[in-house]
């Protein structure tokens, strides 16, 4: 290349590739006529960064869908969209099948529709095509070698992808100073550390979570040709928890704000929901030492002593109420009852559709200490009728619920507050045992999940009809969706590894509720090859 070429290049702003799939632009800063190379830089998180690329990339045109000026931003305060070339079509088809998927399209609206929300930079997300990518000198994403020469863990060069894309993340983690919203339906989520086995097996976690609500999944993904790539999924929720949040936090955000309500004649459910071992009874029993379990520190006994201390505020106290507490367990559609020798009881519906189980041991507590101990006695007799405990317990979903009565002659019913350990997730297909009775097991849970779903969902569109005969979880729990003053928290647990990718990203796809517009869209089935404009204009006729 002519030497006067190449200096006109020097300072031309271009956009690069990264092999995550990333492409942000850069500024040319020198040239080489002699090796035909341009050294291109960038800012990332304040840090300069640069690479070394061959001319030649220069003037390749951008890949399709890819014009130089196509930005989307959100910011926190002001969603501020710059799109001055967007094609929407092209702008959509940017994902290695071709187009964002339904979810990755519906966060990618949601995170500049939500204003509250913080970029996370989604137009970069899900960009992986061959064009694109051969812009990339890979001097800083090669795989790393071990001792001997060989990759030190496996899957280094996806380690090494998220890696990469976690430095460009802007991190809010939350903080027990933060505000809390007021919700009638909070869904959270919470991601676990990779634990010791995961570790050891050096596991790479595929879960972000920069904060504000949201988290971003990096699926690992391969082409036809082999190529390797990040099919970044981005997900809003109320709040999201990473791994290094307590349970002490998590209930702050969660549980805390509903025990309120109970006093004020409400009734307030919380449930854990996700695969086996991403951390549901952890974060509602207590953190495990061991075997042992700290009973004091998970969900359940934060509520209770709240509730304890609600009890004796003086804003409370002339309501002269006592609190009684139930633990029982849901498997294949039974319920049986924790306190009570796990006895199998009967879920029976009166003419006024009130739903009773029948003969529940209701027993009265004053203390915290005395409900840390009946969990004790129930989680104890929950896994001690198992056989192969972790399978069973998950495979059941356990519920406490704190009741609070008046005390006048018939003791009537004041608030409820319901915390539920639901079971594990997985599909039928992914289970080790395929007989009859574990099919069925699979059946049920599916059913009561599902349910579950729809019934938040007719919830939160203050639907008339709410469809609680689906199963038995719902029934039981029917007070928990109808009512006025009826609140709901819904804490989506996730695995951080790559093995668990799939499961993580069915959690996150039944948690995703979404906002009040993509409820809207749900309504009108949308079509997601929508182009862009029309979405647009949808969205500003319901932001009013
Ligand atoms: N946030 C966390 N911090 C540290 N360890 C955790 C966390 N969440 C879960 N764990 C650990 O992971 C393991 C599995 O967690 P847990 O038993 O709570 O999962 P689960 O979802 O209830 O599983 P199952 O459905 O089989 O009952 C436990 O050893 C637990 O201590």
């Amino acid at each position: 290349m002519e030497a006067n070429l190449s200096r006109l290049l020097v300072g031309l702003s271009i956009q690069i590739s990264r092999s995550d799939g990333r492409v942000h632009s850069a500024t040319v800063k020198s040239v080489d006529a002699v090796k035909s190379t341009a050294m291109v830089e960038w800012l990332e998180r304040n840090v300069c960064r640069g690479k070394e690329v061959r001319q030649t990339c220069l003037f390749q045109p951008p890949a399709p869908g890819l014009t130089p000026s196509t930005t989307i931003r959100s910011s926190s305060a002001h969603p501020e969209t710059t799109h001055p070339d967007l094609n929407p079509p092209a702008a959509l088809k940017v994902s290695g099948s071709g187009y964002l998927n339904k979810y990755s399209w519906r966060n990618l609206l949601s995170t500049f529709l939500v204003g509250r929300r913080k970029s996370v930079a989604p137009q970069d997300l899900n960009k992986g095509n061959k064009r694109q990518s051969c812009v990339v000198k890979p001097s800083d994403v090669q795989t790393k070698r071990g001792k001997f020469g060989e990759p030190s863990r496996p899957n280094q060069k996806f380690y090494d992808m998220i890696q990469d894309f976690r430095e460009t993340l802007e991190i809010t983690p939350l903080s027990a100073a933060d505000l809390i919203e007021p919700h009638r339906i909070c869904v959270c989520v919470r991601k676990r550390p990779l634990n010791k086995q995961e570790l050891m097996k050096k596991e790479i976690d595929v879960v972000s979570v920069p904060g504000n609500g949201t988290l971003l999944v990096h699926e690992p993904k391969q082409k036809v040709d082999l190529t390797k790539y990040l099919d970044n999924q981005v997900f809003h929720f109320d709040y999201s928890f990473d791994d290094s949040a307590t349970n002490e936090l998590v209930y702050k955000f969660t549980a805390k704000p509903l025990v309120q309500s109970i006093f004020e004649g409400g009734v307030a459910t919380c449930f854990a929901y996700g695969q086996t071992g991403s951390g549901k009874t952890h974060t509602m029993g207590g953190d495990f030492t061991g075997r042992q379990q700290n009973s004091s520190k998970g969900i359940y006994a934060l509520a209770a002593q709240d509730v304890f201390a609600h009890l004796n505020h003086r804003k409370f106290a002339n309501l002269d109420l006592s609190v009684y507490v139930t633990f029982f367990e849901i498997y294949n559609g039974k319920v049986y009852d924790l306190l009570n020798k796990k006895t199998k009881l009967r879920v029976l519906e009166d003419d006024r559709q009130q739903v009773q189980v029948v003969g529940l041991e209701e027993v009265y507590v004053s203390t915290t200490e005395e409900v840390i101990k009946i969990l004790q006695t129930g989680s104890a007799c929950r896994t001690s009728g198992q056989t192969s405990a972790n399978a069973n317990s998950s495979r059941s979903h356990a519920v406490l619920q704190i009741v609070l009565r008046r005390n006048d002659r018939a003791t009537t019913l004041h608030g409820k507050f319901s915390l539920v350990d639901l079971a594990g997730n997985e599909r039928g297909t992914d289970v080790n045992s395929y007989d009859r009775s574990t099919l069925v097991e699979t059946a049920e849970i599916n059913r009561s999940l599902l349910a579950l779903k729809e019934c938040i969902r007719s919830l939160g569109m203050n639907s008339d009809h709410i469809p609680f005969r689906m199963s038995t979880l719902t029934k039981v729990l029917r007070d928990s969706f109808i009512g006025e003053k009826s609140r709901t928290c819904m804490i989506a647990m996730v695995s951080p590894g790559m093995a668990s990718c799939d499961y993580t990203m069915n959690t996150l796809r039944y948690a995703d509720r979404g906002n009040d517009f993509i409820k809207e869209m749900d309504q009108t089935s949308y079509n997601i090859e929508l182009g862009l404009p029309d979405l647009l204009d949808y969205s500003q006729k319901l932001m009013g």
